[in-house]
């Protein structure tokens, strides 16, 4: 693909781009640079306006605000035609016709988007649906139309591929398989855009994350950089004996900390990471009467919702 006005290395450039539908902002000033080869995960929950944003990426949907350019072209540009052929896009519900075979359907997409016949037979078996090609789409598992879109949408090579919600449906083995065929496309130097709401999922998979809420971008940077900017507490959960609690309340009192105690017999309470010695060395004093300790380190699942609940002010 060729830039043209000759720029860099952002495949993607948003620009204070917002969508309102009537009196619901679905999406507002979000402002987004996608290098080339970038594998780009897009997370929020439902509602956040994932899918809205991708559908004026792809110059399905004209926004209310902002601007936007893919390869250089304005997607509201007639130089973007052009573009657009080499962008590869599943949606979130693809329509597949149930009387057609996978094959089938494959080569419908094929003629629409002028890709070679030829390559739909190598796309269904890179998918896993090579002996399943020949059977009507009526008969496929949500899982098997699931990898079917993807194999649409790898028709003609893109060089620049949206996926929104690309594993809803899939197992735990085809959600492996499908990562990795993620991986062999971005080292090819395909560009990866994927929306998803399963967090621990994409956490390790993706190279950069932005978590959306409220039409807005939240959060926007590595697995790593969005943990170490958050700067979540840990939180500690103390089994004691069921007529020690109060003794445990007691060494802990000296420590500003919110201890709840469960009836189960666990005492709760969550800790700055600064403080994580001195809680410890308070609950030492208990002597033995500690019957079991856990310390659980905050999960980028932690991460989204510490933002969602404010913790971390959005720059
Ligand atoms: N055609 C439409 N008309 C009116 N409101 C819409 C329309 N499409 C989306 N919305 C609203 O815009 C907001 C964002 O929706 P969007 O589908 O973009 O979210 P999403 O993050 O993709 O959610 P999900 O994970 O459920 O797919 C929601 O409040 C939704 O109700």
């Amino acid at each position: 693909m060729t830039g043209g006005s000759g720029l860099a290395n952002n495949i993607v450039e948003v620009r204070g781009i917002g969508k309102q539908y009537g009196p619901v902002r679905a999406v507002e000033a979000v402002d987004l640079d996608i290098p080339r080869g970038q594998l780009f995960g897009l997370i929020g929950h439902n509602g956040a306006g994932k899918s809205t944003l991708f559908k004026m990426m792809l110059g399905l949907l004209a926004p209310s605000s902002g601007h936007i350019r893919i390869d250089g072209e304005a997607v509201e540009g007639a130089g973007f035609r052009q573009v657009r052929r080499k962008i590869g896009y599943l949606p979130e519900n693809l329509a597949l016709y149930d009387n057609l075979t996978g094959l089938e359907t494959l080569a419908f997409y094929a003629r629409l988007k002028d890709a070679p016949q030829a390559q739909c037979a190598t796309l269904l078996e890179q998918v896993g649906l090579g002996e399943a090609g020949r059977r009507r789409v009526r008969e496929y598992s949500k899982g098997m139309r699931q990898r079917l879109g993807f194999a649409q949408a790898l028709l003609g090579s893109p060089a620049l591929l949206f996926l929104d919600e690309p594993t809803n449906g899939l197992d735990p083995e085809a959600i492996r398989g499908f990562y990795r065929q993620l991986r062999e496309l971005s080292a090819g130097g395909t560009t990866i855009i994927l929306t998803s709401h399963i967090l621990a999922e994409i956490q390790e998979r993706v190279d950069r994350l932005a978590i959306m809420k409220n039409g807005r971008i939240q959060a926007d940077g590595t697995v790593q950089a969005l943990r170490e900017s958050v700067n979540l507490p840990l939180s500690f959960e103390v089994r004691m004996a069921p007529d020690q609690i109060e003794l445990a309340r007691l060494a802990l009192a000296t420590l500003p900390l919110a201890v709840a105690a469960g009836e189960d017999g666990v005492v709760r309470f969550s800790c700055e990471r600064e403080m994580k010695m001195k809680a410890v060395e308070a609950l030492a004093t208990l002597d033995g009467r500690v019957l079991d300790l856990h310390v659980h380190e905050p999960t980028l699942e932690d991460v989204f919702f510490g933002y969602a609940e404010g913790r971390h002010e959005a720059s």
